[in-house]
């Protein structure tokens, strides 16, 4: 899997969806390629007094339908490959959800963990200066991805204020309650995939409270979705994080686990718990359960992972955690997927619901916000089920055909080919 590109795996997915349509090349051609690209060098002064340069990047994806939109990853391993699938997820995600954006995603090339906090606000500042010129609450709003939080929301804001001269907390989503966040979006992106999940479940006539589950990533999405699924009579027996992978045949503790990696840094390393046993990570994808549940990276079921996968459903809280040719070996052993564009869209469409309170100075209560996020997770989930049943495909690209539709007519009203 060295050679590994999201991008082009993304492509491959697009390409096939637009065959499927009848679409030709110069149909959709600018859809392949992203709008912008920006790559800049943020130089920190570290604690100890040296001076470490890093890397970072923003990419605008889309704006066909809105605002480039989409969260901020910091991750060691992040490049601009990375970025810009995750970008181009971002705009199909967002045409799926029907909301007002385009796509767009940043990453920093950054071990967060190793920085003290002192360090990680200088670099985010830093970072934010360097993309002020393309980012704003109706050219590009950024949100929390893999290890960045509210916290890093914050700052962003507070640096935008800072260079705009204004307060405009309408840039940046996934912010804490106290600089404009809004209720319910901590949890969105896991409730969304509850709410996707039980959608499922109503369509193949079966009972959430029947199934077992296995879960890889313990993090925003991972924890959130899990135990909300928990709580809903999921039995959760399995869940891996970057530290190890717990197992009880008995289902885990899946509240105290909550509850013990959101008071250590989202991180499970050194949990314990009676009846739990650490197993090696290599088995948690050939866990005999019915969902396997997919909260960390992409390319994690490939090549040489798919093979070891017995669940019959995959549940997509990742992005891109299936690449192309996993995809196609599921599809024949009929295992369903239910992909990231479409089961995790409840985090943007949730960012969505709080860039709409700071445009309108008006906040909802957290019953408000999640009963309007289940409807858009019930019409999204429709939207693509109804594709997926008229042209016999699978949910991932029935997905894509209904996001390239719905970009492409936005594209051609506008008019902007030259
Ligand atoms: N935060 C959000 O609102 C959204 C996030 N996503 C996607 O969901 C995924 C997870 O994001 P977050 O939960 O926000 O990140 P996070 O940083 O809160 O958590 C990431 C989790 O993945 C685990 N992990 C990392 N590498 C791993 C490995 N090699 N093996 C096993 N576990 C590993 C970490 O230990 C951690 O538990 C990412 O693909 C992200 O792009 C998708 C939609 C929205
Ligand atoms: O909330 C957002 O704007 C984007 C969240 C995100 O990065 C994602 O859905 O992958």
């Amino acid at each position: 899997m060295a050679n590994y590109n999201p991008y082009e795996n993304m492509l491959d997915v697009l390409d096939k969806a637009a065959q499927v349509l009848g679409y030709q090349k110069e149909d959709y051609e600018f859809v392949r390629y992203p709008e912008r690209e920006l790559t800049v060098s943020i130089p920190i002064r570290m604690d100890d007094g040296h001076v470490e340069v890093f890397s970072g990047y923003r990419v605008q994806h889309s704006t066909a339908r809105g605002a480039a939109k989409g969260g901020i990853r910091f991750h060691p391993q992040s490049d601009e490959n990375e970025v810009k699938a995750l970008a181009a997820w971002m705009t199909i995600k967002n045409a799926i959800g029907n909301i007002p954006y385009g796509g767009a995603k940043g990453g920093i090339r950054v071990d967060p963990h190793k920085l003290s906090a002192r360090e990680l606000e200088r670099l985010t500042r830093g970072y934010v200066r360097k993309i002020y010129p393309i980012i704003g609450p109706d050219k590009d709003v950024p949100a929390p991805d893999v290890n960045t939080n509210g916290q890093i929301m914050a700052w962003i804001a507070d640096e935008y204020a800072a260079l705009s001269g204004s307060w405009q907390p309408g840039v940046v989503t996934g912010k804490p309650l106290a600089t404009g966040g809004s209720l319910g979006r901590n949890e969105a992106t896991g409730r969304g995939l509850l709410f996707t999940l039980e959608t499922w479940c109503e369509k193949n006539h079966k009972d959430i409270r029947n199934l077992t589950m296995a879960v890889q990533g313990f993090g925003n999405v991972g924890s959130v979705g899990a135990l909300l699924m928990h709580q809903e009579g999921v039995k959760i027996t399995t869940i891996g994080d970057i530290n190890g992978t717990w197992h009880n045949p008995r289902g885990l503790d899946i509240e105290a686990m909550y509850v013990y990696a959101n008071s250590h840094g989202r991180s499970l390393k050194g949990y314990t718990e009676e009846g739990a046993e650490i197993i090696p990570d290599s088995e948690l994808f050939s866990q005999d359960v019915d969902v396997l549940f997919m909260a960390a990276l992409e390319n994690q079921l490939n090549g040489s992972t798919m093979e070891k996968v017995k669940a019959p459903l995959i549940l997509e809280g990742a992005n891109g955690p299936t690449t192309e040719e996993a995809d196609a070996y599921f599809e024949k052993k009929g295992i369903e997927v239910l992909p990231d564009v479409m089961s995790n869209v409840g985090g943007v469409v949730g960012s969505y619901f709080e860039w709409v309170q700071n445009r309108t100075g008006y906040y909802w209560t957290e019953a408000e916000y999640n009963e309007r996020l289940q409807k858009k997770m019930r019409e999204a989930y429709e939207d693509v089920y109804a594709l997926k049943e008229k042209y016999h495909v699978t949910y991932r690209l029935a997905a894509y055909m209904l996001a390239l539709q719905r970009v492409v007519e936005a594209q051609n009203t506008r008019g902007f080919l030259g």
